[in-house]
């Protein structure tokens, strides 16, 4: 399976950086597609307008709904279709989560929608929800410029659960967050040389004892955890 990504921004170049690295070789693999638009290219006048003062006043911008409508005719489509799953980035959005990431990892095909300014006339939520599968991710407590750099994070975590992405889907099963791992944060990584700066590597990871070993690494995820997401082990 293929899975096509599709982004809609007034900075389309920030997508440019999804041909590097791992991404790029999942491109290079046809594992994904990726296709980033300018909204921009959906106005008719000449300044390209995108934007407008909210209505009931208030602060900053609001993004026009015409040009979002007519991208998503010409991008999407205008016949409903519930297996398009459009991303709308926000910090009112839903907290979105490994598991999250584990879902959209099997889906075909994904439309980040990423506003800028103070955000998007709400009509084109209300439409797209009318049409698609829609998702509003926060990725966090933080206030972003726009949702571009919220769609390249959920991207690299969506991407690199696709089966055949990572070379070593191993590695995968023991990450933090990983489906049946508990919800414990990963424990403390080291690798040689083994004495460095007056620093040395754990005895115990020296030990070659593989059951010991693992309980040194559980301690450390429940300490690791306890101390820094306490709010995981409820
Ligand atoms: N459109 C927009 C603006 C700010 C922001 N911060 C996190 S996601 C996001 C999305």
């Amino acid at each position: 399976m293929t899975m096509r990504l599709d982004y809609l921004s007034i900075f389309p170049g920030y997508f440019d950086v999804l041909d590097i690295s791992l991404l790029g070789k999942a491109v290079d693999n046809g594992l994904v597609e990726v296709h980033a638009h300018d909204l921009r290219d959906w106005t008719h006048d000449r300044h390209r307008t995108v934007d407008d003062t909210p209505c009931g006043g208030g602060a900053g911008m609001v993004m026009k709904p015409d040009p979002w409508g007519e991208a998503f005719d010409g991008i999407i489509g205008i016949e409903p279709d519930p297996s398009v799953h459009v991303i709308f980035p926000t910090p009112s959005g839903i907290p979105f989560t490994q598991s999250a990431a584990q879902e959209l990892s099997t889906v075909e095909r994904v439309v980040f929608c990423c506003g800028r300014y103070e955000g998007i006339d709400h009509r084109v939520i209300d439409y797209a929800r009318t049409m698609w599968t829609v998702h509003e991710l926060s990725l966090g407590d933080y206030v972003l410029n726009g949702g571009e750099v919220a769609a390249l994070a959920i991207t690299e975590a969506v991407v690199r659960l696709i089966p055949g992405f990572m070379g070593n889907p191993e590695s995968l099963a023991e990450e933090s967050f990983s489906p049946g791992q508990e919800r414990l944060l990963e424990y403390p990584l080291f690798t040689r040389p083994v004495s460095w700066r007056g620093m040395d590597v754990p005895e115990v990871l020296m030990s070659g004892h593989h059951g010991r070993i693992a309980e040194w690494r559980r301690e450390e995820s429940l300490l690791l955890t306890r101390d820094r997401r306490p709010d995981l082990t409820d």
